[in-house]
């Protein structure tokens, strides 16, 4: 039978014509060894696509059923709000991998209201409390402070008070709260990789029902992450599906209002589904605003120029006798702190791994090639963000290219971080919110220093759908001085 399947594969399937070698035209095993095998912990199968195209060319077949484009000028006819490009089947039930559109409209009308500009700006006393919090204890901390780490710390915070209410107090104990980043951060390793075997990935998402010794079996991480379900978010769900939980200031509780949604089916309520999407959301809300938070900190320190213009433009909006933050709309006027971050989430990419779509309905086509309906199609956003042409020395932290009126203008087209279209990141706003606030704070707050951190410590090196650097040691600083508020 496999022989069969290898022979029909090669010759007779409708891809059968498309560029690649002949072992992804014949098999998914390769592209899932890169994925777990090959590099620290499996990650390198973006790196080998990339490679695969400078031998076979712009379009290839990456898989039996997926094709891979490597165009940046495609990327608008892949990413966009044409609602017959639908995402490909999947066993996970979250907003994220919903695959129809249909279905897909239905889960994001209900999240859509909250995550508005207006709304996220009413949750703005909770992301500078969270703020002022992680400005205090970086104050308090001795010695070197890993600031990658306190930002996922600041992140998942906020994205759990968002949620949920009831905080976490996740900075209150750093030693413990160390050990649960940790184990999320190996969650996302291992994620991408088993969500192809769809056995193991049941397993994963079920774990909280297998006994401990099995939840332990595969690492003192995964007891922790079942850890973070069952001890910390678990209850904190319960009370509010019980409709008991409070947020202090009366602000609204994004999974109360949720499950309070009476357009919604019921099975968009039940216990499994609201799980996902909590555990979605705290995994895309923390790692990537964190991430690119680390990336605007480390690129700064090291030009003291740059870090002199931003800190004199903050200083515009935030008197030195004013305690609170500015406000995030006041922020977003500034040129340059804008610019800086616009370049920081081009540098940390949000997303590694490609993004697939299908059109179930219709061919698609690209140049001269016909993609027929139901097969897989994908581009990968790093290509475009690092693309040469488009971004000159695509590596070089250059806010500069942000400020250059009309030709910036043109730049934005390749803007794509948060994705394009009816599938692009819905928390977009409150990243930003969270990454102006945060930046203006710490860079008007603290004096700091880089503390043996190097390229390797922040570029995007690895694929575990978020992405990953070389080494994990984290933006590390030493502080100066520090204004006291
Ligand atoms: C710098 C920060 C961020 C970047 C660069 C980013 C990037 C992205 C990208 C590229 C996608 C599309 C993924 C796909 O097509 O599968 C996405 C989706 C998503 N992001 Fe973000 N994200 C960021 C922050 C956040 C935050 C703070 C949240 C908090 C809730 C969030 C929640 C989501 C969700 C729920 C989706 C799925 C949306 C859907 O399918 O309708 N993201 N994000």
């Amino acid at each position: 039978y496999l022989l069969a399947e290898a022979i029909y594969n090669l010759f007779f399937h409708p891809l059968a014509s498309f560029p690649g070698p002949k072992i992804t035209a014949v098999t998914k095993l390769y592209g899932m060894y890169f994925d777990m095998v090959q590099g620290d912990h499996g990650d390198r199968w973006s790196r080998r696509i990339y490679e695969l195209h400078e031998q076979y060319g712009p379009i290839i077949r990456i898989e039996p059923n997926e094709v891979h484009i490597l165009d940046s000028s495609f990327y608008h006819n892949l990413y966009n709000f044409d609602p017959d490009l639908e995402k490909k089947d999947s066993h996970v039930a979250n907003l994220q991998h919903t695959p129809t559109t249909a279905a897909h409209r239905r889960r994001r009308k209900a999240f859509d209201p909250y995550f508005s500009r207006s709304s996220i700006q009413k949750i703005e006393p909770l992301i500078k409390s969270t703020i002022d919090k992680l400005t205090t204890q970086i104050s308090h901390s001795k010695g070197v402070v890993d600031l990658s780490f306190w930002f996922r710390c600041m992140t998942f915070e906020i994205i759990c008070d968002f949620m949920l209410s009831q905080p976490y107090n996740l900075m209150d104990e750093p030693d413990k709260s160390s050990k649960m980043v940790k184990a999320i951060v190996q969650v996302f390793k291992v994620l991408k990789p088993i969500q192809q075997i769809p056995v193991v990935s049941y397993i994963m998402n079920n774990l909280e029902h297998l006994p401990k010794w099995m939840q332990k079996a595969p690492s003192d991480e995964g007891l922790m992450y079942v850890k973070v379900w069952e001890e910390g978010l678990k209850p904190r769900l319960k009370k509010v599906r019980e409709g008991k939980a409070e947020a202090e200031d009366g602000r609204v509780i994004l999974m109360q209002e949720y499950l309070k949604n009476e357009t919604l089916p019921e099975e968009e309520k039940s216990y499994d589904s609201v799980k996902q999407s909590v555990l979605m959301m705290v995994g895309a809300g923390m790692e990537t605003t964190g991430y690119a938070l680390g990336m605007a900190n480390y690129q700064l320190l090291q030009r003291s120029d740059l870090l002199k213009q931003v800190k004199e433009e903050i200083a515009t909006v935030w008197p030195s006798n004013q305690e609170e933050i500015p406000s995030w709309s006041t922020l977003e006027r500034l040129p340059l702190l804008t610019a800086i971050l616009k370049e920081s989430t081009r540098l940390s990419l949000g997303v590694a791994a490609r993004l697939i779509r299908v059109n179930r309905k219709r061919a698609v086509q690209y140049k001269d090639w016909v993609i027929p309906p139901g097969y897989h199609i994908s581009m990968n956003q790093a290509f475009v963000l690092y693309d040469p042409d488009i971004f000159i020395e695509p590596n070089k932290f250059a806010p500069e290219r942000w400020l250059q009126g009309e030709k910036s203008k043109e730049l934005e087209k390749w803007y794509v971080p948060f994705s394009r279209g009816n599938r692009n990141c819905i928390g977009e706003r409150l990243a930003w919110a969270e990454m102006y606030l945060t930046l203006a704070a710490v860079l008007h707050r603290f004096d700091m220093e880089l503390y043996e951190t190097e390229d390797i410590d922040v570029y995007p090196v690895y694929d575990h759908f978020v992405p990953f650097p070389e080494r994990e040691n984290g933006v590390r600083v030493t502080i100066k001085s520090t204004r006291d508020a």
